[in-house]
């Protein structure tokens, strides 16, 4: 599903921040938003989900936002807040991921089936009957995205969902992300790894002041000093180290030198 924004200006009251997107469109696939804190990038994705009364429009398949999520917010957008504990409120890491589905009325043998190949799929199943805040913050963040995955929606939007993960589920994550992206689902996510950025190799937008400052492929971004320089970032590790050896063309991942 193609993703269409026009004219999109939004200020917070009392703030001198303001987003601008006079246009930009996201594809089927995925779309990593990056930039300095305050860049205005979580201000986007609220405004994708219609978390915010924005000035312009935003359309899914030519379809306006409003009329897009009066269909059923929950199949259509799936999103993650940045703090899981801004989102988990059931009492059991079962009930958390069954809720979502129970509300769209789903057959009790279809949500039982759902949630456990979910938290399967988590690597969650253990903790099925543990109050979601006695997990650790790694599987907090993974129980957020168990309650969306679950739900199978078109568009999935990730508030940095690899933030706080350990190696295991950064790694997990990354698989779950190629299975969407080969599903054809649109994902728009932020993140502040770089690392992982080049690893995933896909679009990505680059955000300053509530605007966008570069729209394109990694290595377009990272071999620009001065874009890095302006946006305050420091390109891979991998890509930092193959410049100090000299190497004809630097390389962004780990893959690239095996
Ligand atoms: N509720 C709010 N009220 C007033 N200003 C806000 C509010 N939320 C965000 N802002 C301001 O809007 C600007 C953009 O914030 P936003 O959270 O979108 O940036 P970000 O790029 O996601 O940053 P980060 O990487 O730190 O999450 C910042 O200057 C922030 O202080």
């Amino acid at each position: 599903m193609e993703i269409t924004i026009k004219n999109l200006q939004y200020s917070y009251p009392g703030s001198p921040f303001s987003l601008n997107l006079p246009e930009y469109v996201f594809a089927p696939g995925l779309t990593t938003l990056i930039g300095q804190n305050g860049a205005g990038k979580s201000t986007l994705l609220k405004a994708v989900a219609g978390l915010i009364d924005f000035d312009g429009e935003i359309d899914f398949d030519g379809e306006n936002l409003q009329d897009f999520l009066a269909k059923g917010r929950l199949t259509k957008i799936g999103y993650t807040f940045q703090d899981p504990n801004d989102q988990l409120f059931n009492s059991t890491v079962y009930k958390e991921v069954a809720w979502g589905l129970e509300q769209l009325k789903m057959p009790e043998d279809e949500v039982e089936k759902r949630t456990i190949s979910t938290l399967d799929k988590l690597g969650l199943t253990e903790f099925k009957g543990l109050n979601p805040y006695d997990l650790s913050l790694s599987d907090k963040k993974l129980l957020t995205l168990a309650t969306v995955l679950a739900l199978d929606p078109a568009i999935y939007l990730f508030d940095e969902p690899l933030m706080c993960l350990d190696y295991p589920s950064r790694q997990l994550v990354s698989q779950l992300f190629n299975e969407l992206i080969n599903e054809g689902k649109t994902i728009i996510m932020i993140c502040h790894d770089m690392d992982w950025v080049a690893e995933m190799g896909s679009r990505i937008c680059v955000m300053a002041g509530g605007q966008v400052a570069y729209d394109g492929l990694p290595r377009g971004f990272f071999e620009n000093e001065q874009l890095l320089k302006e946006n305050g970032l420091l390109p891979p590790r991998v890509y930092q180290l193959s410049k100090m050896l000299n190497m004809a063309t630097p390389c962004l991942s780990l893959a690239e030198i095996q």
